[in-house]
């Protein structure tokens, strides 16, 4: 089945006069005036679309603030009506949604934790039948795309068609420097299969730390994702949860500020020519990578014939390290950093393996 969603474009449900949608807002609502004072502060600066605030917080341990609940709804109605701005609230059962709508917040996103999880995104889907509201989708927390994309088929199911994905990075278990490992890849996958599906970016989650949030938003405004969604607190050190990533909405203003926002293509004659010739050269050298590619494996297959006569194992331990040394400098001299060499080659190997395992495991030529 090749998967398709009817998604109506961004400027449909929010105007944004063709700059990249612009989330901001207190991870949680903790209290009238700190959401109200932040949102007014985030509205004065002129560049966010709408607010984003916590009201029901999924947190890993108990005992942890777990948000206001209700009666932060009723504060963000308040803060609507001072600042003009529509409101976005993470929900995650039928209930948050039934009392998000009530409360007129105008766009729900379903959060990472949420989304791992088919059977509670089924009921949401189900809670959203006939309602026409904008519904965003954060990742799943683990790195599989299937999920995600299982979470929109869900919810578009059900009749919207105002979606858009928040990508805010993955739990590997692997040691990062952020919270949440961006895999920018998955994204580019999700962006392949469903180009007219707004991407949103969330530095904050990825970051972790406000120090990484200008390089993680940077990224996703070169990778052309639609928009940011970012945490901003009036007073971030003395915030009930994720202290650490949320910055003033005057930091966050200066943020915008540096954000260099590029287009996706130029009209330019001698631009589009320039670009063109290079490309050809970077197809030509493309085929030869495959060929290479190609010409390598067969060396192997080769290879596995002796090993698999000689009853010769095909893992050689040797061999591989000195191998990878060897390329890795070798691409040191070329300007290639170590690591991806080292990424490449270790694919390769696997799949020099695989292929020799096939070979040992057939019969011996006659
Ligand atoms: C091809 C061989 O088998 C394995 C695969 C290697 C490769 O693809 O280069 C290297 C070492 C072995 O682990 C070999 O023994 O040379």
């Amino acid at each position: 089945m090749k998967p398709d969603l009817a998604v109506e474009p961004l400027d449909s449900w929010i105007q944004t006069d063709g700059k990249p949608l612009i989330i901001a807002g207190p991870c949680s609502a903790e209290t009238e005036e700190q959401l109200v004072e932040t949102a007014r502060q985030l509205a004065a600066l002129g560049q966010v679309h709408a607010i984003r605030a916590g009201v029901w917080k999924p947190r890993t341990r108990p005992g942890s603030f777990e948000g206001m609940g209700e009666p932060a709804l009723a504060w963000i109605q308040r803060a609507k009506a001072e600042t003009g701005l529509p409101f976005a609230v993470e929900v995650a059962t039928p209930q948050h949604i039934e009392l998000a709508l009530k409360y007129g917040v105008d766009i729900l996103w379903v959060g990472a934790r949420t989304t791992v999880n088919p059977f509670n995104v089924q009921e949401i889907a189900d809670a959203l039948k006939g309602v026409d509201v904008p519904v965003l989708v954060k990742n799943p927390v683990n790195p599989d795309l299937a999920l995600w994309v299982g979470a929109f088929e869900r919810i578009a199911g059900a009749g919207i068609t105002k979606l858009g994905a928040i990508h805010r990075g993955f739990s590997t278990g692997e040691a990062s420097k952020y919270r949440n490992i961006p895999m920018w890849q998955m994204a580019i996958e999700l962006r392949t299969m469903f180009p007219q599906l707004p991407i949103i970016g969330d530095p904050s989650h990825m970051a972790g730390k406000r120090a990484y949030l200008n390089e993680l938003a940077q990224m996703a405004m070169d990778l052309n994702y639609d928009g940011l969604i970012v945490e901003s607190h009036i007073d971030p050190d003395k915030a009930w949860s994720d202290a650490a990533q949320q910055l003033t909405p005057a930091a966050f203003g200066e943020m915008l500020e540096h954000l260099h926002i590029r287009q996706l293509e130029s009209s330019d004659r001698e631009f589009q020519s320039a670009m063109e010739q290079i490309r050809v050269k970077i197809d030509s050298v493309d085929r030869q990578l495959v060929e290479h590619l190609a010409a390598r494996m067969s060396l192997v297959e080769k290879l596995a014939e002796y090993k698999r006569d000689n009853n010769v194992s095909m893992f050689q331990p040797d061999r591989w390290k000195e191998i990878l040394e060897s390329r890795k400098q070798l691409g040191a001299k070329l300007n290639l950093y170590p690591e991806l060499v080292e990424e490449i080659y270790k694919i390769i190997h696997m799949e020099s393996i695989r292929k020799q395992t096939e070979v040992i495991n057939s019969a011996p030529v006659a």
